[in-house]
């Protein structure tokens, strides 16, 4: 099967000489079209570092990376929605960057919002909703990026940075059942980024770890059938036990 994303290779260093950080060495990496992948990693081992390479947002030092689906859409942590648009104008902004007809416009941002059950909050402006709400209007742009363009019929991949981890405990729990949900309905392959083991084993279908500066992949697990089986306590916990082993070997460093 032809892969959604496949990385060989890849490096990146920033800076040049003594004050050179090798962020990436060597990261091989296969994504099948629709599949949820988690990301997980210490702070700082390059998992932003790769998601942004994904994006074509920058370009790897070495290494390649040939994709097989519509532009990436990127969810971050914070919303970064804008703050003097309403819903209905923040979610429409990539069709309108995309020249995609009115009539299509709102009916597509009808479609989504109510994907991410947010009917009714069209004439609001971001800082008259709560945090879960702006990320489920994020979420929602998100989604909106390819629509109406040429790319729309192929495979989409949805690229998201800790979108949830600012948000307290129970908007998370609930944001994490709503993304499940929406990746069922869309089909679209997700990269999901997190430093929460509990989070990668009950979202991804697969996780994959990745060592700390450099980042390379250390191992993964496959953590989830397609219908939602999986997610065993003794797979977080020896998900957790090598996190941990890979953060003791970098602080030793
Ligand atoms: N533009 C840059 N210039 C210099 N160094 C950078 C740059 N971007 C990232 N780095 C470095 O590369 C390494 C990886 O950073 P990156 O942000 O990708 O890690 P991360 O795993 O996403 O971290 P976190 O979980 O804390 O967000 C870090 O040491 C960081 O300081």
């Amino acid at each position: 099967m032809e892969c959604a994303i496949e990385l060989s290779g890849i490096g990146k260093t920033f800076g040049r000489g003594k004050a050179a950080i090798t962020a990436l060495d060597g990261v091989d990496l296969r994504m099948a079209p629709g599949e949820f992948l988690c990301l997980l990693g210490a702070s700082g081992c390059g998992k932003s570092t790769l998601l942004n390479l994904i994006a074509n947002l920058d370009q790897p030092s070495t290494g390649s990376i040939v994709r097989n689906t519509a532009r990436p859409a990127v969810m971050f942590q914070e919303a970064a929605l804008m703050p003097w648009l309403t819903v209905q104008r923040n979610v429409e902004l990539p069709m309108r960057l995309h020249r995609v007809p009115k009539a299509e416009r709102a009916e597509k941002v009808a479609e989504l919002l109510d994907l991410v059950r947010l009917s009714g909050v069209n004439d609001k402006r971001p800082h008259e909703l709560s945090g879960g709400m702006r990320q489920r209007v994020a979420l929602a742009r998100a989604l909106a990026s390819a629509a109406g363009t040429e790319e729309a019929d192929e495979p989409s991949l949805l690229l998201m940075d800790e979108p949830f981890a600012a948000l307290d405990a129970i908007t998370r729990d609930v944001l994490q059942g709503e993304l499940i949900r929406i990746w069922r309905k869309t089909k679209t392959a997700v990269l999901f980024v997190t430093h929460d083991v509990r989070e990668a084993t009950r979202l991804g279908q697969r996780v994959v770890l990745l060592s700390s500066r450099p980042g390379r992949v250390v191992r993964e697990w496959h953590t989830r059938d397609i219908d939602g089986t999986g997610d065993s306590a003794e797979v977080t916990d020896e998900i957790t036990a090598a996190l941990r082993e890979v953060i003791s070997q970098h602080a030793a460093t």
